[in-house]
Order: structure tokens, then sequence, then C-alpha cells
């Protein structure tokens, strides 16, 4: 089990921005490297999507990879568009993304930070999954990274949060504090 203790991460991700919050929240726990890798993400639940994204980069990379796929869920919408919403903001922009439940009263939004680990191609993938509950508004604060000024957590938008702050109750943070256990584990087996 000990040869089996990742030494650092290879996460397999093309957005800056969440390479720099993964970064981050990770501080000092893992060596984190970077490539960066068009994956074809396919359709399905949130879990299927992170999966096979792992499973592809495996294969690409030919060894251990980590991934993330991000999601904003509408309750209004029976979590619709979740893996979707990349192409909901790149179609609408920030600026225009709240008006999807303009017909609806309930603008209950769940942001899900889905972290698939794969210790190489043929290896089933480890998902860490973290997810914060919020509300769709009209966008407030700086456009610097992706729905953040559209998601609003107890008053505040990601947007109007310093990154401290964020990453602290974000769905990537709680993601990650699971990752983190995990690598404890691991660590604690040495
Ligand atoms: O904390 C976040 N705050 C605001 N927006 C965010 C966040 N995290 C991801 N996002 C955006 C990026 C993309 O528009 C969509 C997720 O799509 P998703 O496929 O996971 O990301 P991506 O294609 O940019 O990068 P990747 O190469 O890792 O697939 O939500
Ligand atoms: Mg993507």
């Amino acid at each position: 089990m000990v040869s089996n203790v990742p030494k650092h991460l290879n996460f397999i991700t093309g957005n800056a921005n969440k390479l720099a919050e993964t970064r981050a929240i990770l501080g000092d726990t893992i060596e984190l490297r970077n490539q960066s890798l068009d994956l074809l993400e396919i359709q399905g639940t949130v879990e299927e999507v992170s999966i096979d994204k792992c499973r592809r980069a495996a294969e690409a990379i030919g060894g251990p990879v980590l991934v993330e796929d991000t999601c904003l869920c509408f309750k209004a919408m029976n979590d619709l568009p979740g893996p979707y919403i990349k192409w909901f903001l790149q179609a609408l922009g920030p600026q225009n993304l709240h008006k999807m439940l303009d017909g609806f009263e309930d603008k209950s939004a769940q942001a899900v930070c889905t972290f698939a680990y794969s210790k190489g191609p043929g290896h089933q993938p480890i998902v860490f999954q973290g997810r914060t509950d919020g509300r769709l508004v009209p966008s407030r604060g700086p456009i610097v990274f992706g729905w953040d000024p559209c998601f609003e957590y107890q008053g505040k938008t990601y947007a109007e949060m310093d990154k401290a702050e964020k990453n602290k109750i974000s769905h990537r943070g709680k993601a990650l504090d699971k990752l983190k256990e995990w690598l404890h584990l691991w660590i604690d087996y040495r």
C-alpha cells in the first residue's frame, strides 16, 4: 500500500482560476502539478461526468491524474444546468445568467465541485465532492472567475468575497477538505 502514496498530484485542467484556487487551498499539503488538456466531457450525472473525465485524462497522460468538474444546479430546474453550466455561462455571460430563473420564485442554487483521482489507465477513479448552497442573483462584484458574481452565499456573492473567505466555505474548499483527509490517511501509513 505504501508504494501507492501519491507524492504529487497532476491536475489536468485548462481553467487557470480553478488551478489557482486548488493550489491555494492545498497549500503545502502536496505538490500540485498541472497539464492543460481539452478533455471531452460526456452527458450524465455530476459523478459520471467527473469519473469519465478522469478515465480519459489517465489514458491521455498514461499515469496518475486529478481532474475536477464544477456544476451549478438550480432547484427550480431540478438541478439543471448542473454540469452544463459552462455553456449557459458562455452563451449568456455573468450579467445575464440570473435571467434563467426570471420565471421562478425559487432562486436556490447549489455549487457542486467533484474531484476525481486515478492512479492511472485502468484504475477506478476515487471521487471527492463538496457542495455549497446559495442563490442565483444579478451579478455583483468583479467579473473575474466564471459565475462567481452571480452566486450568493449568506448575503455576499463569491465575487464579493476575498479568496480566503470564498475558499473556506466554497464547494471547492469542501471537496478539497475530503481530498486532504484522504492524503493524510495515506501519509499515516508511511
Ligand atoms: O468556483 C467557481 N466559481 C465560478 N465559476 C466557476 C467555478 N468553478 C468553475 N467555474 C465555471 C467554469 C466553467 O464555466 C464551469 C465549469 O465547467 P468545468 O468543465 O468544470 O470547467 P472548465 O471547462 O473551465 O475547466 P476544466 O478544464 O477543468 O474542465 O463553471
Ligand atoms: Mg471543462
